[in-house]
């Protein structure tokens, strides 16, 4: 099991821990000092922890603290300025590339309105050769798969989300609050999944701003950035010399 030591500033003795107790070549995934920086603020200011295959972290902090922005930068979807990801020892330096090894839960249910649920969901898990059936059943969504996804509640449309999201079955869950609009049973049913994701060997990383079912996880509470302090041009580093237009 890797240590949970993390940080998202730059204290020297929090980064000296983690470096002498991390071995890079182990299983699972190490971050180590993640910077990213937007609009020249330092919203991420050398974000480092390590999860080992079953382990659990909940992103805690206030509105703007950086915790979708971390996801994003996990799941490929935006470019840290610097800073390093590994999985099971291996640098990761596009997580979309690599095909199958992270699935994304964003802000945004982001279902096609004229579709039914299983459509929907067909229509994600087709290209994993997955039946959409187990998610389904899973989510507790099977009496609702046949309704055009514009029929359905907030919080079914988000167990629906969360139900594309499991079926691609990747080792690595990113879930930005995936709670949201839950009912008591329906955040049973995600504990149930989570559990059983995390018995498999996977690890879960869900940002929130209330309690989720993930007994045991560790916790990062991410810090507001200071945006009394600008960081105009970005970092020296060759990350921070890419274009806006390369980034979401
Ligand atoms: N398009 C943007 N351009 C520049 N800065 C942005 C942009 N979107 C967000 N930010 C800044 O990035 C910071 C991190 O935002 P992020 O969405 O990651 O925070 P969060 O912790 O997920 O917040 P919340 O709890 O409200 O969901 C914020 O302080 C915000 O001001």
């Amino acid at each position: 099991m890797f240590p949970p030591l993390y940080t998202n500033s730059a204290e020297p003795a929090t980064r000296g821990e983690f470096t002498r107790n991390v071995i890079d070549d182990a299983q699972g995934l190490i971050v180590r000092d993640l910077i990213v920086i937007r609009n020249d603020r330092l919203v991420l200011d050398g974000v480092s922890f390590a999860l080992a295959p079953g382990a659990a972290l909940m992103l805690t902090g206030p509105n703007g603290a950086g915790k979708s922005t971390l996801l994003r930068v996990l799941a490929g979807l935006r470019r840290a300025d610097s800073g390093t990801i590994l999985w099971n020892g291996a640098p990761v330096t596009d997580p979309v590339a690599q095909g199958t090894l992270v699935a994304y839960l964003g802000h945004r249910d982001a279902l096609k309105p004229g579709l039914t649920l299983r459509e929907n969901l067909t229509l994600a898990s087709e290209a994993f050769g997955q039946s959409p059936d187990a998610a389904i059943a899973a989510l507790g969504l099977a009496e609702l798969a046949d309704l055009p996804a514009r029929m359905l509640s907030a919080g079914q449309s988000r167990r629906a989300a969360l139900a594309r999201t499991i079926l691609r079955q990747s080792p690595l869950w990113l879930l930005d609050e995936p709670s949201l609009g839950l009912d008591t049973a329906s955040i049973a049913r995600l504990g149930d999944v989570l559990a059983a994701h995390r018995a498999q060997g996977g690890i879960v990383i869900a940002t929130t701003h209330v309690d989720l079912p993930l007994p045991g996880c560790e916790t990062l509470a991410l810090r507001a950035p200071d945006f009394t302090k600008t960081v105009p041009g970005g970092l020296a580093a060759p990350d921070a010399a890419r274009a806006p237009e390369d980034w979401f």
